[in-house]
Parts: structure tokens; C-alpha cells; sequence
């Protein structure tokens, strides 16, 4: 079979390639070395067996057909799993018997089994995988075990010199083994090493055989013993070769014998152990039937197995000649595979960079790891270390405050002590002033009693007291009537001295000039004689009238004391213009400022003038309340001059119209408030030291510009909210001379021109008022324009006629006096001025008459009242006091005031509401025109009314007569009016 196999083998690799050789080769190689396995594990379980290592198929399974060989194992693996069939048991067919059994003992171990028909025929691949699987299922410690327990059930004892051993048999001496009848295949051992270890596993019973017959003590055996071995069993599980001992024992006459015979027992023995011996022997050709039996049918399996192998060539063959067509494609999958395989080992270099990278990442990261542990490690100290900190310092400073509130305890604790002490002494007190404030109400109310009574008196007194004060209230009502009648009046009375009057003041020699020859012949209270120095006698003598003379001795005091009532009048609203006219160093700006360097007792005019307003002013500061501003202008050559201009530069000025100037004639010049003396003495220095001056040969301190200082008034009354103003004008002329003496050419004649001719236009002006002309002509010089509201019929003017007494001047002097002398009436003409006269003295009598009846004891109210009645708030009524009282009644005793009421002057100054009334009153003389009509008036009055009238007039003409007759002696030329 094999040559055969070879002989194709060959064939195949020459005809089919080598492939298939090789494979069956492998297959071939695989499946001997599993049945070598198996053999080499049967051997070791079933030693008796010796099965040659190169056992073909058909000696296995010819080995293996029965089942018994199968049974054993399994027992021998798992103690009593199968009951073996023997051959003896002719019921039952025992070979196919035990491969069922053992079959069903592998189901029910759970591994795999196969067919009988297997085992009969085919393959025995299937036998051996079974088999290898239970060997493998005995390698497993618990079948071990088992195993081992198996042994000791099943080894039969037989001594050591009764072993009977055997080499490896060789298949013919296998078969002998078979057919030998002696063969025990419980007790066959495969060598002597694996007999003695079996030796010790020798069956109990046996082993008493054993001993017994060892000894040779057959005969001494008693029956009992005997009966009982051939009770027991044990002459089944004793080996065959003892069995064989003890027949040969009986027979060999070791045996007593009774009578020359065998003893009943021992024959029984005997027969007992024959029977087992033929058992067995019968099992043993029951076996080598099977064996038989089994190589038959091995053989038969083995034909087969030739059909199928032939078969299975030429398929194979087949199959060889497509695998050799495979190599080139399995050369490209292979080429493809290590492409492949080349691509994987590239990705898994990648992959193993990656990895590294990875691994470098995870030991960086775990460096950063260690770093964080050993920060938290750190940062976890410090925040105990601060925790501590924290927590020492919180112990302290609870220490502490437990130290504070400890004191705190300690202190409320003595302050609740100190309190308890007070509370006590508190008590004590409020018991006492309890006490205290019990006697207390007894003593308020008695106190009360008393006060009732106060009060009662108190408010009888009060009663009386209300009734004082109403009656205190009304005296003082009338009181400040009674004060604004008294300035009335007085006003009243300077009206009736005249609006324009003239005084005459002559300077004393200056030091030089003592010697020189003066031209004042006479000086009287208003009269004043000149003597020409050409002239001897009467004829050089010159006489005068003016209101007031004053000598070279008059001082500036009593100057001032004569004008003052004048600066009075400012204060109650009416417009005053003081001017001081004269030649070249004659003493104006003396009279009107002082001189250089001036005193208190040495200040002029203006000084005086201001400084009275003030005083006025404080004086009725209960009842009216003032405000003065300042003006100071020069007129140079025609031009105005600001001299309160600050810049060093007296800027030029334009005179404007009143009506658009708010009653300022020169409104751009600087205007400054002053509220005391030294508040004027810094205006009038400025003002000096910008006034234009210049030397003549007149004069060596000669004003070549009228200077004019304008203080404008406001008055304001408390009790009624009306207010009231007024302007005083001081006017420092310039010097007067005629431009042949001055000796002036040039520029300085041109300056001494512009003086006369505004000089001439004031007289002009004045003149024109004093003849009520319906034109006064005001713009012919800008002196006059500026004076033009001080100038008027409603304003007072006063005039400084300035004289010098020196005979060389006489001439200058003459010219000055007789301008004086116009404009202090002269052209009012005799027969208006006397009668003007008369009325008037009539009037100022039956005024001085009035204040005296006003001035009288409890008559102080009626004074004013009957004033009142005269100015024709009821004419009936005036009527009748006036003749009942015996007075002339004036119809109209305005005099004239700017006064307003405050809804008529909103503004603190309104010049132009002055300006109007100025100007309305500028064309025409109102006073003498009211006094004429007053005098008509009472002309008109019945000559029997009143006695007391005619002898007034009487008396008044009287006066006049003589008046007129002493102007003739005098002055024939003069026809000046008498003022008072
Ligand atoms: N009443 C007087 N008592 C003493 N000295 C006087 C008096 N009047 C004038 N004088 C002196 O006479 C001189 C001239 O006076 P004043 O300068 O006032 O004249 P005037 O008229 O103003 O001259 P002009 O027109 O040039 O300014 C001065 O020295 C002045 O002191």
C-alpha cells in the first residue's frame, strides 16, 4: 500500500508539481503524530496493550473494534463509568455493546464522539479525535485523581517474583498474546518499573492469597477461612498466575489430606478457583474473537480506504494541475501582500513615532504633573502656614478681646455700681425736688394770682400806652409834614429872594502889593462905592448894589455861609448854578476851590458845597436817602474838556441836546459817586491837574477855560417811595479882561477871544431870561449850553462877581461891575422891578409873618396846614385864613421843584424827565409872572376884607419910596432891585 502510495506520490510530483506532494505530506505527517500521541497515552494507561508507536489504522482499530479497550480507558480516566460487556455474556453482541456504552458515557461527559460505523470501516480520524479529546479531558487534575483512585479499585496484588514482564511486542507476538489463554489484560504490566508500582495496588483480597500461599500453609488453612475466601469475591479479582499457584499448591500434595482425600473445603476451593480460570480463559477466546473479527473488518476498510486514496488522487491531481496555473497570480498577490505589508510597516513606524510622541507628551505631562503636585504641594503648606498665621493672630486678638471685654465687664460693672449709686442718690434728689416742686406749685399758684394782677395792670398800661403811641405816631406823621413843609417854605422863601442873585467879593492886596492904590471906596452890606483913580471927587465915585459885599477880610467861611442855603436847595430838587466871574487873578478859582495848598479853613465853594450836601444828606438820612455823582468838564477855546478823564488826556466832549442827554449836558464825561469829603478832594485834584493852565502876563497862576464841576443829586423819600434831583453847577470862569490889556497875541489872543465871547453870550442869556424874551439864545457858546438848565426860570442862580482892588485894574474892574450890575436886574427895567419889588416884600412879609405864626407854641401843625389852604388845596378855605388872618394870598406858590412823584421817575437819576421840565421852564420866567398874578390877587380882595392888608401895602410902598430915593442919590444909574 505504501509503495503504492509512493509510487503515485511520485508520480504526482512528476506529472502535477510538487505542491501536492507536499501537502499530503504534511496531512500525512500531521495525522501520524496525533496517533502517536494517542498510542504513547494509551500505553501509559493500558500498558498491557504495548501498541508500536508507528500502530497503523487498521491495528488500531482492530485494537479498538470490541469497546472493551474503549471501556477500560474511560474507567481507567473516570472509575466506573461504563460496566464492560465481557465476552463471556453471550446475550449480549459485546463488541458493538461497549462502543455503545462507552459512546454514551462520552455524550454524557460532553466530548466528541464518533460512529461505530467509524470504527468498523473508514477512517479512524474520527476515532482519534475522540480519544485525544478524552485524553485531554484526563489531563485535568480532578480525573487525575480519579484515575488514581480508579487504580487502587482495580490492581490486582501479585508479588513481585510472580510479575511476569514483557518487551514490546511485535506484531506477530501480538497475536500469540491474543491467543494465549494465560493473558491477563488486567495484569499485564509493560515493564517492570510501572509492575512494581501496580504491585502495591494489589486487591485486598488477593493479597491474603497471596500471603497464604506464600507461606505454604495450605493444610493449616481451617475450613472457616476457606469457606469465607470462597464466600467473597475475591477469587475473581485475584490474578490468574495465583490462581494457577493455588491449583498447582492442591495438587501437589502440599495439602493435608483426610483419609487420601482432598478436604471437602479445599476441593471446593479448588473448584471455585478452576471455574474462575475457565472464565477467564473464555473471556480471553472471546476476545481473540473479536479480534478477529476486527482485523477482518479492518482490512475490508482498509480496501476501501485504497478505493478512496485512488479517488482521491486523481482529484488531487486535478486540483494540482489549477494550482499550478496559480503561481504568477499568487507571485502578484504576494508582491501585493508585501506591499502591503511594507505600507503597514510604514504606518506602524508611524504609529510608533506617534506612540513615542505620545509617550513623550505623557512623560511631559507628567513632568507638568509633578510640577503642579509639588506647587500644590507647596501652595497647600502655605495656605497652612497662613491658615495658622490667620488662625494665631484670630487666637490673639480674641485673646484680646476677650481681655477688652473682660475690662469692659469690669468697667460696666463699676459704672453699674457707680449707677446704682447715682440711681440711689438720683431718687434722694427726685424725692427732693418732688417735695421742692409741691411747695413750688403752692408757690406758683400764689405767683399766678399775682400775675393775674400784673397782667391786668399790664394790659391797662399797655392800653394806655397804645393810645400814647397812636398819638406819638401822629405827632410823628405831622412831625416829618410839619419837615417837608419847613424845606417848602424855605424854598419858598429863597424863590422870593430872588432866582439870580449877585455877590460881590473883593480880594485883598497879595503880598507886593500893599503899596498900590486901591479903587474900593466904600463898602457897604450890599453896596459897593469904586473910585476912578483918574477921578478925584464925586464924579470918580461909583456906587454899586449887589445882594451881598464882601470885603477883602471876609473869610471863606462867611462866604460860604451866605451860599449855603442855595447848596440846601440842591437837596430838594431844584437846579443851582454858582459861577464865579471876574478878571485875571481877581480871585475866582480862590473863592470857588482855594487856594494852592488849601486848609480846611482855606477850601472854596465847591468843597464846602459838597461837603454840606453830605452832612444834609446824613442829617435826613431818617427820612430821605441820597446819591451824589460828579461831573467835571473845562471849556478850552470853545472845546469841553472831560478833567476827570483818567487816561492823562482830557478827551474832547460834545454838548448835546437835553432831551436826548437824559437831562446830562455832557454825558460822556466821566460821572463818579462820592459819599464823602475825600471821595471830592480826589475828583477836584484830578480835575486840577488836568485843567488847562497857562501864564499870562496878568497872572502868573492865570485859568485861560471855564472850569465847571456838576454834582448831580438824587433823593429818594422813605415814607412815600417819590424821589427827587438836582444839579448844582460851580462854574471858575475864565478871567475876564479885555484882550488890549492882557497884552495876548496869537494863540493866547484866540483864547482870551473865545472867553469874551462866551462871557458876553452868558450875559446875553442871562439878560434875555431877565426880559423874558421869547428867545434866550443858549447856543451862542457852549458855556451857556452846558449851563443851560441852571439857567432858567426855575433854577437858582448865584453869581461871584470878583473884584480886584488894585487902581491899575480899575478899568477891568469898572467892566466887571457893570456886568455884574446888569445881570443882577438892571434890565429889568425900575417900574417892573419896584413892583416886583413891592410884591415881593409883601409876600416875604406876610411869609416871615407865617413862619413866625408856624414857629409859634402849639401852632406847629397849623402852620403847614394853613400853607396848604394858601397853595389852593381848598381855595374857599384859603380864602377865609387868609383873611382872617390878615395875609396876602398867593394864588400860586409853586416854587418851582423838580420833585416827582416815583411813578413819574423810575430811574434813580431822570435828567430827562429834569431836562424836560428844564427846558419847558427855560423860555419863561414863571416866578415873577405868579407873583405878579398873586399880587393881582389880593389887589382884587375888598379893601374893607381885611385892615390888616392896606396897612402892609402901606408899609411896602413906603419902603420902595425910600428905596428909589437913595438909588437916586447914589446912583442915579443904578436901578438895581432890592432882594430883601
Ligand atoms: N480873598 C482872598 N484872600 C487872599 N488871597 C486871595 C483872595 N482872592 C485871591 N487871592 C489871591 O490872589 C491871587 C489870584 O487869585 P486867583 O488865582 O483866584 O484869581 P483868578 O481870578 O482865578 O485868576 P485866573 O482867571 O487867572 O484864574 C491868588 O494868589 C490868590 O491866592
Amino acid at each position: 500500500m505504501n509503495t503504492e502510495s509512493k509510487e503515485m506520490g511520485s508520480q504526482n510530483a512528476t506529472s502535477d508539481g510538487i505542491n501536492m506532494g507536499h501537502l499530503k505530506t504534511v496531512h500525512d505527517e500531521v495525522e501520524a503524530r496525533r496517533k502517536l500521541i494517542l498510542v504513547q497515552w494509551l500505553n501509559i494507561h493500558l500498558p498491557l496493550l504495548n501498541l508500536p508507536i508507528n500502530i497503523k489504522d487498521d491495528d488500531l482499530r482492530a485494537c479498538l473494534s470490541n469497546g472493551i479497550v474503549l471501556c477500560h480507558i474511560l474507567n481507567k480516566i473516570r472509575p466506573g463509568s461504563v460496566n464492560v460487556v465481557s465476552d463471556s455474556d453471550y446475550s449480549l453482541p459485546s463488541h458493538s455493546e461497549n462502543v455503545k456504552r462507552f459512546l454514551a458515557a462520552m455524550d454524557v461527559l460532553g466530548l466528541p464522539r464518533f460512529e461505530i460505523s467509524d470504527l468498523q470501516m473508514g477512517s479512524m480520524k474520527a476515532v482519534v479525535d475522540c480519544l485525544l479529546k478524552l485524553r485531554a479531558k484526563s489531563l485535568q487534575n480532578s480525573f487525575r485523581d480519579s484515575i488514581s483512585i480508579t487504580n487502587l479499585r482495580s490492581s490486582s496484588p501479585r508479588s513481585s517474583s510472580s510479575l511476569v514482564y514483557f518487551s514490546p511486542p511485535s506484531r506477530d507476538h501480538r497475536r500469540k498474546i491474543s491467543s494465549s489463554s494465560e493473558c491477563n489484560y488486567q495484569h499485564v504490566f509493560s515493564s517492570p518499573i510501572k509492575a512494581e508500582s501496580s504491585a502495591s495496588l494489589i486487591h485486598h483480597a488477593g493479597h491474603k492469597f497471596h500471603e497464604m500461599f506464600q507461606h505454604g500453609s495450605y493444610a493449616d488453612l481451617p475450613a472457616a477461612k476457606i469457606s469465607e475466601m470462597m464466600k467473597s469475591n475475591s477469587l475473581e479479582n485475584a490474578p490468574t498466575q495465583l490462581l494457577l499457584s493455588i491449583v498447582n499448591g492442591i495438587l501437589d500434595e502440599s495439602v493435608e489430606k483426610i483419609n487420601g482425600e482432598i478436604p471437602h473445603h479445599v476441593s471446593g476451593l479448588l473448584r471455585k478457583v478452576m471455574q474462575e480460570i475457565e472464565r477467564r480463559i473464555s473471556a480471553q477466546a472471546e476476545h481473540m474473537r473479536t479480534q478477529n473479527y476486527l482485523f477482518k473488518v479492518r482490512e475490508e476498510k482498509y480496501q476501501s480506504r485504497i478505493t478512496e486514496l485512488e479517488a482521491l488522487a486523481s482529484r488531487t491531481r486535478e486540483e494540482s494541475e489549477i494550482t499550478t496555473s496559480q503561481p504568477q497570480q499568487l507571485k502578484t498577490e504576494k508582491t501585493e501582500v508585501e506591499e502591503k505589508k511594507k505600507a503597514d510597516d510604514e504606518d506602524i513606524g508611524k504609529l510608533m513615532k506617534q506612540r513615542e510622541d505620545k509617550n513623550m507628551e505623557i512623560s511631559m505631562l507628567k513632568q507638568d504633573l509633578e510640577t503642579m503636585k509639588k506647587t500644590y504641594e507647596l501652595r497647600c503648606s502655605e495656605l497652612e502656614a497662613e491658615a495658622k498665621g490667620e488662625l494665631r493672630h484670630k487666637s490673639e486678638e480674641y485673646e484680646k478681646m476677650l481681655e477688652d471685654f473682660r475690662n469692659t465687664k469690669a468697667l460696666s460693672e463699676s459704672k453699674y455700681q457707680n449707677w446704682i449709686v447715682q440711681k440711689n442718690q438720683l431718687q434722694n434728689t427726685v424725692d427732693f425736688q418732688f417735695r421742692s416742686l409741691q411747695q413750688l406749685k403752692v408757690l406758683w399758684g400764689s405767683i399766678k394770682q399775682d400775675i393775674m394782677k400784673e397782667q391786668s395792670i399790664y394790659s391797662e398800661e399797655c392800653n394806655k400806652l397804645g393810645l400814647n403811641l397812636k398819638t406819638l405816631a401822629d405827632s410823628a406823621e405831622k412831625y416829618h409834614a410839619v419837615l417837608a413843609e419847613n424845606r417848602r417854605l424855605f424854598n419858598e422863601v429863597q424863590e422870593l429872594k430872588g432866582n439870580i442873585r449877585v455877590y460881590c467879593r473883593i480880594r485883598p492886596f497879595i503880598s507886593g502889593q500893599n503899596e498900590k492904590q486901591s479903587i474900593v471906596d466904600h463898602i457897604g452890606e450890599d453896596e459897593l462905592v469904586v473910585a476912578n483913580p483918574s477921578k478925584q471927587g464925586r464924579d470918580g465915585l461909583r456906587s454899586f448894589k449887589f445882594n451881598k459885599i464882601f470885603g477883602p477880610t471876609a473869610t471863606q467861611v462867611d462866604v460860604y455861609n451866605d451860599i449855603k442855603d442855595f447848596i440846601r436847595s440842591v437837596l430838594d430838587g431844584y437846579n443851582v448854578c454858582i459861577f464865579a466871574y471876574g478878571q485875571t487873578g481877581s480871585g475866582k478859582t480862590y473863592t470857588m476851590c482855594g487856594p494852592n495848598g488849601a486848609t480846611t479853613e482855606s477850601f472854596g465853594v465847591n468843597y464846602r458845597a459838597l461837603n454840606d450836601l453830605f452832612g444834609i444828606s446824613s442829617s435826613r438820612a431818617s427820612s430821605l436817602t441820597y446819591e451824589i455823582w460828579v461831573q467835571m468838564v473845562e471849556i478850552y477855546n470853545e472845546q469841553v474838556h472831560d478833567l476827570l478823564s483818567t487816561d492823562g488826556c482830557p478827551k474832547k466832549l460834545g454838548i448835546t441836546n437835553h432831551s436826548q442827554s437824559k437831562g446830562l449836558a455832557v454825558p460822556d464825561a466821566s460821572m463818579f459817586p462820592v459819599k464823602s469829603t475825600s471821595d471830592v478832594m480826589e475828583l477836584m485834584e484830578i480835575g486840577l491837574k488836568n485843567r488847562a493852565m497857562g501864564a499870562t502876563a496878568m497872572n502868573e497862576r492865570s485859568s485861560r477855560s471855564h472850569s465847571v464841576v456838576s454834582i448831580h443829586v438824587r433823593g429818594t423819600d422813605l415814607r412815600s417811595g417819590s424821589s427827587l434831583h438836582g444839579n448844582l453847577h460851580l462854574v471858575d470862569l475864565a478871567g475876564s479882561e479885555r484882550v488890549d490889556r492882557s497884552e495876548v497875541t496869537g494863540g493866547r489872543l484866540r483864547e482870551a477871544q473865545h472867553i469874551n465871547k462866551s462871557l458876553s453870550a452868558l450875559g446875553d442869556v442871562i439878560f434875555a431870561l431877565a426880559q423874558k424874551s421869547s428867545h434866550v439864545p443858549y447856543r451862542n457858546s457852549k458855556l451857556t449850553q452846558l449851563l443851560q438848565s441852571s439857567l432858567g426860570g426855575q433854577a437858582k442862580t448865584l453869581m461871584f462877581v470878583q473884584l480886584n482892588p488894585d487902581a491899575t485894574s480899575f478899568s477891568e474892574s469898572l467892566s466887571t461891575l457893570k456886568f455884574a450890575e446888569r445881570v443882577s436886574g438892571v434890565e429889568l427895567g425900575a417900574a417892573r422891578s419896584n413892583k416886583e419889588a413891592r410884591d415881593v416884600r409883601e409876600l416875604m412879609e406876610q411869609v416871615a409873618s407865617l413862619k413866625d405864626t408856624i414857629l409859634e407854641k402849639d401852632e406847629k401843625i397849623e402852620g403847614p396846614q394853613l400853607l396848604r389852604d394858601l397853595k389852593g388845596v381848598n381855595p374857599e378855605k384859603r380864602a377865609k385864613t387868609s383873611l382872617r388872618r390878615g395875609h396876602t394870598i398867593p394864588k400860586d406858590s409853586s416854587c418851582g421843584s423838580n420833585k416827582h412823584s416815583k411813578a413819574d421817575v423810575p430811574q434813580p437819576v431822570d435828567p430827562k424827565h429834569q431836562n424836560d421840565e428844564l427846558g419847558k421852564s427855560s423860555d419863561s420866567i414863571e416866578k415873577p409872572k405868579s407873583v405878579s398874578k398873586t399880587t393881582r390877587t389880593v389887589k382884587k380882595q375888598p379893601r374893607s376884607a381885611t385892615v390888616s392888608l392896606a396897612k402892609d401895602s402901606a408899609k411896602m410902598s413906603s419902603n420902595i419910596q425910600r428905596s428909589e430915593s437913595t438909588n437916586q442919590l447914589k446912583s442915579p444909574a443904578s436901578t438895581s432891585r432890592r432882594w430883601q
